[in-house]
């Protein structure tokens, strides 16, 4: 059978793919689908049709799957932000670990080797530290609003997150069970205030409107609550009242940002931004370090996981008192600190300026004296000028972004042939493309995969490497 753009088929779901779609055979096609689960059996309808798969969207479950399950969240279905809540935990993770065997034996060309079994997390809904809330003035309308072939009108003050693919849509949303409760609530009586307060949206096609973002974050081991309210210009006249107002609300809140972003740019980092109530940034902690997050600081998003992925690179990198270990992609520097406990000197490198800096903010804070940062590109900075002025290194630990290594640093950890690496990455494909070159030098002898993002299809994963003798 031919498929044609648009045509409704029946399908059964045999596997499941990268990205937390599900994936079926027509005539020896495959067709990936969304929001479904090896085992079911869908109705969908086809969106794209391409030589060798097509894409389509679940119009009906009509049986389902063994590992399908109700999901928590009423909005599941239409946010982008979970791609398996429809899915069981442990399931999830059998997949997650199914993907990285698959990168790895068929990118990688590492067939022999074996992946261990995934670190899950304890806590697979309300582990983020941090959610950012779109503003907008529309709303993204659900499948079955679509479905019902009459006008809907789609104008409001809508808070929630991005409709996959759009950015002047927002899927208005009134619960999220990625963050603490607490979050949503806060959301939901934001939106309110605004709209009885007659506070303008952003408009993110005409540039007119007020209100941008919510970002809230909520640090895991301290009782820390930050709002940062995102606007288009700097009304104090506006912020201040609905301060008041949420503080009332919410005692729990520690402190309250204004970023102020009056470009035309989507980001929710302000040109500036003004502190409204209390300090200015949370406090949380990884290990027995402690961490103060500003506003547009970085940090890991899922505390505990990521204290749990550091012990593993800390294990792997097996550190001993004189080792020079080299931290690259370094981040704000909360890995690099992590390490230097043991070691002799821990050199992290990192592209972003206001990172490095808030990576030597964090040194101090902790009273390090043996870390050091160096601020550039990888591929351009990490050469021996760097060994000249610090030593080769005996240990590295990288972890790039989800692009994987430049192939220039590649072969730059080819050529130093360094005795311990652990490579940390949260895209297992560009990962095994890159174990796949270093393995020429290095031995792959460890794969662990840990999930920080349960409920998405996010994985990341650790890789042990020692030089061949
Ligand atoms: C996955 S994050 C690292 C996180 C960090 N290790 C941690 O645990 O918090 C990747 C980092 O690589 C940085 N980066 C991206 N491209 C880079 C490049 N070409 N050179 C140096 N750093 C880069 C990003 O700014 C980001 O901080």
């Amino acid at each position: 059978m031919a498929l044609k753009k648009g045509q409704d088929i029946e399908l059964d779901i045999d596997d499941a793919a990268y990205k937390g779609k599900g994936i079926g055979k027509i005539d020896g096609l495959a067709v990936f689908v969304p929001n479904t689960t090896p085992g079911d059996r869908i109705k969908a309808r086809i969106l794209k049709k391409k030589k060798s798969y097509a894409e389509a969207k679940l119009l009906e479950v009509l049986e389902k799957g063994p590992y399908r399950i109700d999901p928590k969240c009423q909005h599941a279905k239409n946010c982008g932000g979970c791609s398996w809540q429809h899915v069981s935990y442990e399931h999830q993770k059998e997949f997650k670990r199914d993907q990285v065997r698959d990168h790895i034996h068929r990118i990688g060309g590492l067939t022999d080797l074996e992946v261990n079994p995934i670190i899950g997390c304890d806590l697979p809904f309300y582990y983020r530290n941090k959610m950012e809330y779109s503003i907008g003035h529309k709303r993204w309308l659900s499948q079955e609003e679509v479905n019902r072939d009459e006008y809907v009108d789609d104008r409001c003050f809508a808070v929630g997150l991005h409709a996959p693919g759009r950015f002047d849509k927002i899927l208005n949303i009134n619960e999220c069970h990625l963050q603490d409760p607490i979050s949503y609530k806060i959301m939901d009586f934001f939106r309110q205030w605004c709209v009885e307060n007659n506070i303008a949206p952003f408009n993110r096609i005409d540039h007119k409107g007020f209100m941008r973002n919510l970002i809230i974050r909520k640090a895991y081991y301290t009782d820390d609550l930050m709002v940062n309210i995102v606007t288009y210009q700097d009304d104090q006249g506006l912020i201040e009242p609905l301060a008041e107002a949420l503080l009332k609300e919410f005692p729990e809140i520690t402190t309250i940002i204004n970023n102020v972003n009056d470009t035309k740019s989507p980001t929710s980092e302000g040109r500036y931004e003004k502190i409204i109530h209390g300090p200015g940034y949370i406090t949380d902690k990884i290990g027995d370090y402690r961490f103060n997050i500003d506003a547009n600081a970085f940090f890991q998003t899922n505390t505990p996981q990521a204290e749990q992925l550091y012990k593993i690179v800390k294990d792997f990198a097996g550190i001993r008192d004189n080792d020079i270990i080299y931290d690259l992609y370094c981040g704000v520097g909360t890995l690099t600190i992590y390490l230097s406990d043991k070691a002799k000197k821990v050199v992290g490198i990192e592209l972003e300026e206001v990172a490095i800096r808030n990576a030597q903010k964090n040194a101090e804070k902790n009273n390090i004296d043996n870390v050091s940062f160096v601020k550039g590109d990888m591929k351009d900075v990490f050469t021996e000028e760097i060994s000249d002025r610090y030593g080769d290194p005996n240990c590295l630990v990288t972890d790039p972004p989800r692009a994987g290594m430049h192939p220039d640093v590649v072969e730059r950890l080819i050529e130093l042939k360094v005795p311990k690496i652990v490579y940390v990455s949260c895209n297992s494909s560009t990962m095994a493309r890159d174990l796949k070159k270093l393995n020429e030098v290095y031995e792959i002898q460890d794969i662990q995969p840990v999930d920080m993002f349960p409920q998405t299809y996010h994985i990341e994963t650790v890789a042990k490497l020692r030089l061949r003798t």
